[in-house]
């Protein structure tokens, strides 16, 4: 009997269920990213979230179980996450707070040593926000969808919360890197040795975005409250003997989750109740509808710089990198309320409040540069 379950588990293949409606945007590339990694040794089941997209070698936007661990699947940003503080200010006025943000490019131990204790020892990035589209951004509560949940959360309508999102900078890569080198794209040969390594990097990314919150609050003159949500996305659970790799996909059975919009559109705080279908996840954003050369040769042609520092929606963006401007551009991502609704659709998540953004940092601007760029 025990070979004859052997056998099936080697000759069936993987299932893969995608949570999109039938008119959301979802590129074939990404399904097809899913199903390759659906053929691969060991794999049970692949959820691909709303916010499907294709990625390097795998797709981002979902959650895979296997009987074996496969570090590439997680990536590099190991502990990717977001985090939202309740961040009371006296007067929220988005031209002077964006003026006044920190230079989160320049490390907390770039003046002495942190003086606390860090996950591995890996002091060189500590407190700082890192590229792509990763971001530390003022919002305000724009609408309670679920009162009780929200009052719950001691949120409402009105007030600011500082949204933070960033991974585990070169400690990530490091680990990533040093598995790479050896088995490339093939399972961790010691998953107990991944994991430890893996879990201090998600430790650091905890650590990382409330040094970060700190940092802010403490430039503002704000009141920084503990987090209402800090969840990674870019992580390995073990779940019933397997191991579930999310990319892109945030734990969504019982978590609140805050789905990121972008900087110029809503973002939602949701209530995840994901079954086993969805891989107990839930989306982590809007999703790239774009690749960063098409997003930097479109918008070119249609926005200055100027433009994209202030938003549709009115709020402010602090970005250095001209280059990052187009390429983060909110018109790149699919639309949050689509993947939203599809989530609701498929019963995986229930929205709580939408918060809307009034100062987006990306990377420091030049004039507010102290010490030089790290
Ligand atoms: N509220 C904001 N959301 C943003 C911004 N830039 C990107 N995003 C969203 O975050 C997710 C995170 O993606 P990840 O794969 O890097 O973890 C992305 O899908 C966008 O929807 C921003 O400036 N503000
Ligand atoms: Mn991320």
């Amino acid at each position: 009997m025990g070979r004859s379950v052997l056998s099936q588990q080697q000759f069936t293949r993987a299932t893969v269920t995608i949570f999109a409606e039938p008119g959301s945007w979802i590129e074939t590339g990404a399904v097809d990213q899913c199903h390759q990694v659906a053929a691969l040794d060991g794999m049970i089941h692949v959820a691909g979230m709303p916010d499907l997209h294709p990625g390097k070698g795998a797709p981002i936007g979902a959650a895979m179980l296997s009987s074996v661990l496969y570090p590439f699947l997680v990536g590099s940003d190991i502990g990717c996450g977001i985090a939202v503080f309740p961040f009371r200010l006296k007067r929220v006025v988005p031209e002077r707070l964006a003026g006044r943000f920190p230079d989160l490019d320049r490390p907390v131990g770039a003046d002495g040593p942190p003086g606390i204790d860090v996950p591995a020892g890996y002091t060189d990035q500590l407190g700082t926000v890192g590229r792509g589209n990763h971001f530390v951004e003022l919002a305000k509560v724009d609408a309670v969808l679920d009162t009780g949940h929200a009052g719950r959360l001691g949120l409402s309508a009105g007030d600011t919360v500082l949204i933070v999102h960033s991974g585990s900078r070169g400690l990530g890569e490091r680990i990533l890197r040093s598995h790479t080198e050896v088995h490339g794209a093939g399972p961790a040969a010691d998953p107990a040795a991944y994991l430890a390594a893996h879990d201090d990097a998600v430790r650091w990314g905890h650590l990382n975005r409330r040094i970060m919150a700190e940092r802010v609050a403490d430039a503002l003159g704000a009141d920084l409250g503990e987090p209402v949500t800090d969840v990674c996305h870019n992580s390995v659970e073990i779940r019933d003997g397997h191991y579930l790799h999310r990319k892109g996909a945030a734990p969504g059975d019982g978590t609140d989750v805050l789905i990121a919009g972008t900087r110029g559109t809503r973002s939602f705080l949701v209530a995840g109740h994901a079954g086993p279908q969805a891989g107990h996840s839930v989306a982590h954003g809007a999703g790239r509808k774009m690749s960063r050369t098409d997003a930097l040769r479109r918008g070119r042609a249609k926005h200055t710089v100027e433009e994209l520092r202030r938003t549709a929606v009115g709020s402010i963006v602090v970005c250095g990198d001209r280059q990052l401007l187009f390429e983060e551009a909110p018109g790149a991502y699919k639309r949050i309320e689509q993947v939203i609704g599809d989530l609701v659709a498929h019963g995986l998540a229930t929205p709580v409040v939408s918060t809307v953004p009034l100062v987006t940092y990306k990377t420091a601007e030049p004039t507010s540069r102290k010490g030089g760029r790290r």
